[in-house]
């Protein structure tokens, strides 16, 4: 658990970061999601102490950041940034494996770990870890900066604006990709980002920044269905909130019986998958099939209700 309490930065005694507080469950991804200059990047910079809090104290596991070396913090915080930051003379291999080697890992463990994580990111090793990063995409670069970041194990792992500079269809396959290799690896994710969809898409928790503080911190669902100042409803988007609201659910959240023709869709697909289907196909209801087998039905109603978002 990774707890951030009242922590300030002053700026030319403007505060940039103003006493935000703010708990990070283990094994989850917090969204830090504001406007430019709303302070995120002090803040999660703070927290590697990268930048000196002026005041305020952050803990990992109990113990305040301030006891330890500066050098074993950023052993125990990964760290990715847009723009990856690798080492271009160093081959994928190396720079995947540089903070395990700095720990004094044995060979053949860093190894299996340089496998194990490309394996994860869909890059087969035999292939990819002895090339350099001027042979690789943008897209597989950003993957191998993730990769390093995530390479020994950290406690925490801090991302700033990670797939800023990916095209939009990579930038969602590398939001799928992170999902995935979160829940397989338990791994425990701040990311700061300034869009509303990425924060909603990815966070287990949003952080909404306004001008140095912290103005909501809830799930995705609460802030969109409950905003908590006129910024946070505006952040969110007006009429793109019941569609929003939508993505967050899967089907079989709402699966009754009853009849529905033409083809079924998959009792994970979501909502506001379901709800294309039934506008693009002129269906009132749609049927639901889990592995192959038809469970029931959704109906257009219930997907209206559920995204009814009460504002
Ligand atoms: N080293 C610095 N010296 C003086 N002011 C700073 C410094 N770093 C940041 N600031 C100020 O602190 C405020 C917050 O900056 P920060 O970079 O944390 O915002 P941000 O939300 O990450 O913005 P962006 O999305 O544009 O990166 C801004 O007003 C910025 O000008």
């Amino acid at each position: 658990m990774i707890e951030i309490d009242r922590i300030t930065r002053l700026y030319d005694g403007k505060p940039a970061v103003d006493a935000v507080s703010m708990t990070v469950e283990t094994a989850t991804i917090t969204a830090i999601v504001g406007t430019s200059g709303s302070g995120k990047t002090t803040l999660l910079r703070m927290i590697n102490r990268l930048v000196e809090p002026s005041s305020g104290e952050v803990r990992i596991n109990g113990e305040p950041t301030t006891g330890l070396e500066k050098h074993v913090l950023r052993w125990r915080i990964g760290y990715a940034i847009q723009g990856h930051g690798l080492f271009p003379h160093h081959t994928v291999a190396r720079n995947i494996g540089a903070v395990p080697r700095l720990l004094s890992w044995p060979t053949n463990k860093i190894r299996a770990r340089v496998d194990e994580l490309l394996d994860l990111f869909s890059m087969p090793p035999a292939e990819f870890r002895d090339r350099f990063p001027a042979e690789l995409s943008g897209g597989q670069q950003q993957r191998v900066g993730v990769a390093r970041a995530l390479a020994s194990r950290p406690d925490l792992l801090l991302m700033d604006e990670p797939f800023g500079a990916l095209d939009p269809i990579i930038r969602t396959r590398a939001q799928e990709d992170l999902r995935r290799i979160q829940r397989a690896l338990g791994s425990t994710i701040l990311i700061v980002t300034h869009d509303m969809e990425e924060a909603i898409q990815l966070g287990d928790r949003v952080a909404v920044m306004d001008a140095g503080r912290l103005v909501q911190h809830g799930t995705p669902a609460e802030i969109i269905t409950r905003p908590a100042t006129a910024f946070v409803a505006e952040m969110v988007g007006g009429v793109e909130r019941p569609l929003r609201l939508l993505s967050l659910f899967p089907v079989s959240d709402l699966v009754e019986d009853g009849p529905a023709e033409g083809a079924a869709i998959p009792e994970q697909t979501s909502l506001r998958d379901a709800l294309s289907t039934c506008l693009w196909t002129g269906r009132d209801a749609l049927p639901v099939e889990r592995d192959g087998q038809r469970i029931g039905r959704v109906t257009l109603d219930a997907i209206r209700s559920r995204a009814e978002c009460h504002a």
